[in-house]
């Protein structure tokens, strides 16, 4: 008797990932369709169109549906057992929206099993090319939404968020406002009939399988600037400033756990799925990583790459004007924060070749040969314009908060990295983290391989770092998510479900007297923090 499995998907920017796991959280099978590469028809760069325009930026929706067809056919080929699969949940890229035809629902519904579902669906969407997170084209849209609703605050306490020009309320409100016929071609049936026609990349996934629209899922659905995140319910207001009717469009948000019901007849014909394999809601990429990062109350992940982006575990958020706060995808009761800082590792690259000679040994020697604290000096480096604050360009202060032109260079290395990392500690607290006794912060990305890094990261939280590998943390979260939403209704926490996953590698733990020396300089940092925040009337510091 072939063991159960089940199935994390991954509708991702470049590519469709799945993971197949089986009762004892072992990955039995993996594999990936590119964008670009496999589906070179649909002439995508980085699995996008970027416009003319520079700001508009859309991805194929039938890419993503023969993306599907393509990776399944692989499967079947390499003799996958569907018939185990006892549950399957996924993740999508989030904002991305997607545009249903009026009787797409029955097409959906009645794709033979003969065909693929790409030529099954190849008419169904009104809009065939789906703005996408990278989209900025929204700005006047984005200002519409804030004036509405009494300011940008006011939206961040509703929504979580102040308007952003990827969030997909704006991106309805673009296409109702320029192409009103297509909103209009968009589906509409009575709300409550679980029906509704404008889905997130996530719920379209999730349609897909399913046979019939699948509602949107509280976690992804806090980002789209449309939805209360207190009580989960879609904002009046906010609707009302996007476009018409655009809650028969959306249909009922559901909790992020929700088992959506079974396997559509399409894939049991065509690929031996069971009729009994559950479809568990899918949610945003970001979300499905929290759960495949294992993260829980009080820890805090951070990814070093290209940007540093913060997932954080909150139980009672504060929206602010920065960063984003999202329902948790694994406990309806708290919340996650999104926080991106974009001058990571290209500045700690830059540094590292001016004062350590391009060597991360050497980068690593100024660190050691540094005392915590950097005697009071403190820098900010912001190459390029900095959105966690929004400020630009590089500024040092002596301890007695003089500015100051230049540091000897490994004074310069230790307060990079002090800054970067207090700007974090800051900037997760204004958002209403808290570092907690069991706090355990599990870092992940390129700059995670360096202990000395980690160990400033672990002194200015006072708490230990775990590395963690997150190559495949939305697909592998997606696959624990399905193992969840069969016990879900029990409050089975995650946790539970999948404790016999790999535990994260304990790097490194805080040196003796870390809070009481850096929690003076986390209040000068971020007094300083004010006078450098980009201010396009002032004269540059
Ligand atoms: O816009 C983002 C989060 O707000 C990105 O991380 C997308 O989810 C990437 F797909």
């Amino acid at each position: 008797m072939a063991a159960p499995s089940f199935l994390g998907w991954d509708f991702s920017t470049q590519q469709l990932k799945v993971i197949a796991i089986d009762e004892h959280l072992r990955v039995i099978y993996e594999d990936n369709v590119n964008f670009d590469k496999d589906l070179p028809e649909f002439k995508t760069q980085g699995g996008a169109h970027v416009h003319g325009d520079r700001l508009t930026v859309t991805s194929p929706v039938l890419m993503w549906v023969k993306a599907l067809d393509m990776i399944l056919e692989k499967m079947k080929s390499s003799g996958f057992n569907f018939s185990q699969v006892r549950a399957l949940s996924g993740a999508g890229q989030q904002h991305g929206s997607v545009y249903w035809k009026k009787g797409s629902i029955q097409i959906l519904k009645n794709a033979s099993p003969k065909l693929p579902l790409h030529q099954a669906l190849k008419a169904c969407f009104a809009i065939s090319d789906s703005p996408i997170w990278m989209d900025s084209s929204t700005a006047s849209q984005c200002s519409a939404l804030e004036n509405a609703v009494g300011g940008a605050q006011r939206l961040a306490n509703i929504t979580g968020s102040r308007a952003y020009e990827r969030f997909t309320g704006n991106q309805i409100a673009k296409i109702y406002n320029q192409n009103p016929e297509v909103y209009a071609q968009t589906e509409l049936v009575p709300v409550g009939a679980l029906q509704k026609r404008i889905s997130l990349v996530s719920s379209f996934a999730a349609s897909l399988f399913l046979g019939a629209y699948a509602p949107i899922d509280y976690s992804d659905g806090s980002g789209m600037n449309l939805l209360q995140i207190w009580d989960k319910s879609w904002s009046a207001s906010c609707l009302d400033a996007c476009a018409p009717e655009l809650v028969e469009k959306l249909g009922n948000p559901v909790p992020s756990h929700s088992v959506l019901g079974s396997i559509s007849p399409y894939y049991i014909q065509r690929y031996g799925f069971s009729p009994d394999c559950k479809i568990v809601a899918f949610t945003g990429d970001n979300p499905a990583s929290l759960a495949g990062m294992r993260l829980e109350e009080g820890d805090i992940a951070i990814s070093l790459g290209t940007s540093d982006t913060l997932f954080l575990w909150i139980r009672e958020p504060t929206p602010a004007l920065e960063g984003h706060i999202l329902c948790n995808p694994v406990d309806s009761q708290t919340y996650m924060a999104l926080l991106c800082f974009k001058n990571g590792s290209l500045m700690r690259e830059r540094i590292r070749n001016e004062c350590a000679s391009g060597s991360w040994d050497e980068f690593s020697k100024a660190l050691s040969s540094t005392v915590a604290g950097n005697n009071g000096n403190l820098g900010f480096y912001f190459d390029v314009m900095e959105i966690t604050p929004e400020a630009v360009g590089v500024h040092r202060f002596n301890s007695d908060n003089q500015k100051v032109l230049n540091f000897p260079k490994e004074v310069e290395i230790r307060a990079l990295i002090e800054g970067q990392f207090m700007a974090k500690r800051i900037h997760a607290e204004k958002l209403g983290y808290k570092v907690m006794p069991q706090t355990r912060i599990l870092a992940t990305g390129g700059a995670s391989h360096n202990k000395k890094i980690l160990q400033v990261l672990s002194d200015v939280f006072n708490a230990p770092v775990y590395t963690i590998d997150t190559a495949n943390s939305a697909c592998l979260g997606s696959a624990y998510r399905a193992i969840h939403g069969l016990v879900a209704e029990t409050n089975v926490p995650l946790a539970d479900v999948v404790k016999l996953a790999p535990e994260p590698r304990l790097a490194v733990t805080p040196t003796a007297g870390a809070e009481e020396l850096y929690h003076p300089l986390l209040k000068r940092y971020a007094e300083l923090e004010q006078k450098v925040i980009y201010n396009p009337t002032s004269s540059c510091l």
